[in-house]
């Protein structure tokens, strides 16, 4: 499995700081790692293009720059209605055992050099029974297509080109089986999915956007093979050549070779085909760009002078709250105590987003005997999840009104080129699904963020309605784009601002909460209770 994330320092910051604590408390959490490596193969991507054209008839403080944009982060991107915009470009890589077709990828993958690549193998796929016993006496075809679990693959290929997470079987050539534990992939750019057998379903086909054939000689397949399957698969030269004999040659004869009619593009030597190479990346390049989108601007001017909806929920701007207010808005408050006014206006959101938790009655005896008629929250637990760095200013907020909360970290991040956020990190507890989830942002302005951050916890079979997003300050741009794109989340904040200015911040908004460090929201709790 390779998933592939941009690296840049806050990635790696964020990916350091969860190794320091040890993670968050859950050790089956989804991380995602590894830089992309570059590669001069190619040129990297042209320019991101950047027009800004702003029509004088538009309202001063709520034009957009309207703005080409090359997709990056995590698209399959969503659109202001909060489903999937553009499908994943799949590349599929066929050829023979050892052929060379995990190097191709591997090779594609650094060239192409766009963030959120996934490489898929078939391999994940073989069916364990009755492969286990039949393999120990060399009795078993692993070549022929019965041994693959073709309906799994094309259900996880066609979610994974519609941007979905999914489940991954991991497969052991050395003892034939499954592992226990399942692997999670999440949606990306590009998949690429290799297989000795790619081009063999007719489904699997259809999901094929580009179909590369690796035809490398089958002498030196073999040897690569006698070379690998001792080193890496435990196995020794008497039992692969009679494994090659009786069943890996006559099925490529029979299986694999007939497909390369289905190719686009025939790779003749593997990866050492820097030409080839070299035209699948132009061509990957080039579709990629046809996906261009604007979510920020797009989201801008969707939703304008409409009523503010039925799910948002404005705390009462009593006395107290409209004084912290004031004090967090002022340009000249000092840092301490902008902090210490943000923490406790957080602190009253939380609480007040808490109150929108369905209970349901209980009684419970006092310790004097009697009988109190009480409410529990009905339904598993709550988790939160911070959309980083901002939201994650709230979780100190959550962690002292919740005892014992897990807590989960997105990490969006404004392309500086582009404007547009982009997904670089997802950390989530683990069976999120059936949880209440309390979604943190400090502020929400078009909304691009959070849309992405709640698509997210869809994408993890969180239900809509049990989707709480809480922010301390939200614009009507980003209540309206939130509550269009999932009209059963719950939209709680403590005010609401009319404007978003050309640089897409709040107005008359509060000071930047992400950009303190996160230490400094962390100090103790003194003097906060009210
Ligand atoms: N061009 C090459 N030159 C030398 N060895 C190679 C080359 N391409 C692949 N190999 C080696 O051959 C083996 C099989 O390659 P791999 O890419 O895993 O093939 P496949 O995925 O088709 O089975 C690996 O050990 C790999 O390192
Ligand atoms: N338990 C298994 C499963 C598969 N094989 C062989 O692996 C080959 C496919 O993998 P490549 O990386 O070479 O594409 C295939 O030819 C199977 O014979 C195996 O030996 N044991």
């Amino acid at each position: 499995w390779s998933l592939q994330v941009p690296h840049n320092d806050l990635t790696a910051f964020y990916m350091e700081q969860q190794q320091e604590e040890g993670g968050s408390g859950d050790d089956s959490l989804d991380g995602l790692s590894n830089a992309v490596p570059r590669c001069p193969l190619t040129p990297s991507l042209s320019p991101r293009k950047r027009t800004t054209s702003q029509s004088k008839t538009e309202p001063p403080l709520l034009r957009t720059n309207k703005r080409t944009i090359y997709t990056a982060g995590r698209p399959p991107w969503y659109n202001v209605t909060g489903t999937t915009f553009k499908e994943a470009f799949v590349i599929g890589l066929c050829g023979g055992s050892a052929s060379g077709k995990t190097t191709v990828a591997n090779k594609i993958i650094e060239a192409l050099d766009v963030p959120w690549v996934v490489l898929l193998s078939m391999d994940s796929f073989y069916k364990v029974k009755p492969a286990q016993e039949l393999a120990a006496k060399n009795e078993y075809n692993f070549d022929h297509p019965d041994a693959f679990d073709f309906e799994l693959l094309v259900t996880v290929l066609r979610k994974l080109k519609k941007g979905k997470s999914v489940k991954v079987p991991v497969y052991d050539f050395t003892s034939h089986c499954r592992r226990k534990e399942w692997k999670t992939v999440y949606g990306a750019n590009v998949v690429i999915f290799e297989g000795i057998l790619a081009f063999a379903n007719k489904e699997l086909l259809k999901l094929l956007d580009m179909k590369v054939f690796v035809d490398t000689d089958s002498d030196i397949r073999l040897i690569r093979r006698l070379k690998r399957d001792i080193s890496q698969r435990g196995r020794n030269i008497g039992g692969i050549i009679k494994q090659y004999n009786k069943f890996v040659k006559p099925a490529f004869e029979q299986y694999i070779e007939p497909t390369v009619q289905s190719a686009d593009i025939v790779v003749p030597r593997g990866g050492e085909n820097f030409v080839a190479l070299d035209l699948i990346v132009q061509h990957v390049h080039s579709q990629l760009e046809k996906r261009e989108i604007t979510v920020r601007s797009a989201l801008a001017s969707a939703h304008q002078g409409q009523p503010l909806p039925k799910t948002l929920s404005v705390m009462e701007c009593t006395p107290q709250v409209h004084g912290m207010h004031t004090i967090i808005r002022n340009k000249d408050t000092n840092r301490d105590e902008f902090i210490f006014y943000s923490k406790r206006l957080m602190r009253l959101l939380i609480e007040h987003a808490l109150s929108f938790l369905p209970l349901k009655p209980v009684s419970v005896e006092t310790p004097q005997g009697g009988i109190y008629d009480g409410r529990r929250l009905s339904g598993k637990r709550i988790t939160g999840v911070s959309i980083l760095r901002a939201g994650e200013t709230m979780e100190q907020a959550l962690m002292a009104v919740c005892k014992d909360i897990r807590l989960g970290k997105i990490l969006i991040q404004t392309n500086h080129d582009t404007g547009e956020p982009e997904l670089h990190y997802l950390r989530l507890p683990k069976d999120i699904s059936e949880d209440y989830v309390i979604l943190m942002d400090s502020t929400v302005s078009t909304g691009a963020a959070a849309l992405m951050a709640v698509r997210v916890l869809l994408d993890h079979d969180v239900a809509e309605d049990k989707i709480f997003l809480s922010s301390l300050l939200m614009a009507e741009m980003g209540v309206h784009s939130v509550a269009y794109a999932f009209p059963k989340v719950r939209i709680i904040t403590t005010a609401v601002d009319k404007e978003v200015n050309d640089q897409f911040h709040i107005i008359p908004g509060i000071g930047e909460i992400g950009t303190s460090a996160p230490t400094d929201w962390c100090e103790s709790d003194d003097g906060m209770d009210f």
